[in-house]
């Protein structure tokens, strides 16, 4: 089997994580090329890689010679230029999610692939590639705790970044819980409404954190969602599905327990890198073992799309104060 050469997209520390990742624990797979407008990082970065070279266009990456693939992990709004960029040359995507900040860029992406006839695009919801969301997905579909009712789920970061805004907290982090509650009810989001306590007055003012999300789906299921991105103590994510003749959960801590001066005690991970690495490696190596076929293994534009969409109306919810419907366009035949 020949090996897929990957050019990476966006140096910074998902970009940085992934390139280590695919060396490490994606066999048949190795970067070539990095592409970063800072070419600083982008230098360091393939400086830890074998033979892989720094650019600063990424256009050019991903027509460089020997690039199969292409992973993203640059900005959301730079998303869907580099998408293009590899569609063009009909070469498969692992794009970081969002698929793009708002639903006409994902939408866009959804129609360049119908030209083309073919899913080349996987977005990075890494949770389906999680062990307890994917035990917790068996469950729900064997009908292990009867029709679900509830999803209740927390989201939790010990602190955003500086560049974080108040939309990013729905677009950038509710997002995963927004994908995760399609596929694991198999259902749509049809309406969203924000709710807000007064702000946390240790977050960055403006930031409006925590936020508070409810969605309805398709099949009248419930989810509520507590996004906290300066809880200051961890990271943690954590779903509850609640069913007719049952309940089941994930999330609780895996640590050791230690039991000393009066306290009992498990550390909780600090951030994605360290709760969701398995995750991180089972995505790259089911998307390199696809992509050498030339398809995706996990979500797809259509999923980009629909996920982009129910966060625009929840953006649009968080503003407007009012229950607002999530518009989708009819599911095109490729993504049925
Ligand atoms: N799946 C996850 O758990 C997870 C975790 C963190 C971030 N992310 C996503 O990964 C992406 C990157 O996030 P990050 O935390 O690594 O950000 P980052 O700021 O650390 O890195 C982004 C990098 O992209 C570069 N860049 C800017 N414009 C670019 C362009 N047009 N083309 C190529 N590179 C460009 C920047 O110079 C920077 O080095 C985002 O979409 C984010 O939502 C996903
Ligand atoms: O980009 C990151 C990433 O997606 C993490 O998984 C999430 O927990 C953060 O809230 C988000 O900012």
């Amino acid at each position: 089997m020949s090996t897929l050469g990957i050019a990476v997209i966006g140096a910074g520390r998902m970009g940085a994580d992934h390139a280590r990742r695919i060396g490490r624990t994606a066999g048949g797979a190795r970067v070539v090329a990095v592409a970063d407008p800072d070419a600083g990082r982008a230098k360091e970065v393939a400086a830890g890689l074998d033979g892989a070279y720094a650019l600063t266009d990424p256009a050019a990456a991903v027509a460089a010679p020997g690039v199969g693939a292409v992973l993203i992990a640059s900005p959301a709004a730079a998303h869907e230029e580099a998408v293009g960029y590899a569609l063009e040359r009909g070469l498969p995507v692992l794009c970081e999610k969002p698929l793009a900040p708002d639903a006409a860029g994902a939408l866009r992406v959804v129609e360049a692939e119908q030209r083309l006839g073919r899913r080349l695009v996987q977005v990075g919801f890494m949770r389906r590639h999680d062990a307890e969301y994917g035990l917790l997905k068996e469950l729900l579909d064997a009908g292990g705790i009867g029709r679900p009712l509830f999803l209740h789920c927390r989201h939790r970061n010990a602190s955003s970044p500086p560049f974080f805004t108040a939309d990013m907290l729905l677009g950038d982090s509710a997002v995963h819980e927004v994908d995760a509650a399609r596929w694991l009810l198999g259902q749509e989001v049809t309406a969203v409404s924000v709710f807000a306590p007064a702000p946390s007055s240790l977050a960055p003012e403006g930031l409006g954190d925590p936020r508070f999300v409810l969605m309805e789906t398709s099949g009248g299921a419930l989810v509520d969602v507590e996004v906290f991105v300066n809880c200051g103590f961890g990271y943690e994510v954590r779903c509850e599905a609640v069913g007719e003749s049952g309940s089941a959960s994930l999330g609780e801590p895996q640590a050791v327990e230690v039991r000393r001066a009066g306290l009992r005690a498990q550390a909780v991970p600090q951030d994605f890198t360290v709760r969701f690495a398995d995750a991180y490696d089972r995505q790259l190596r089911r998307w390199v073992a696809a992509a050498a076929r030339g398809g995706v293994a996990g979500p797809d534009a259509w999923d980009g799309y629909a996920a982009a969409a129910v966060c625009e109306a929840a953006v649009a919810s968080a503003r407007s104060g009012v229950r607002t419907a999530v518009e989708l366009v009819e599911r095109p035949p490729l993504y049925r």
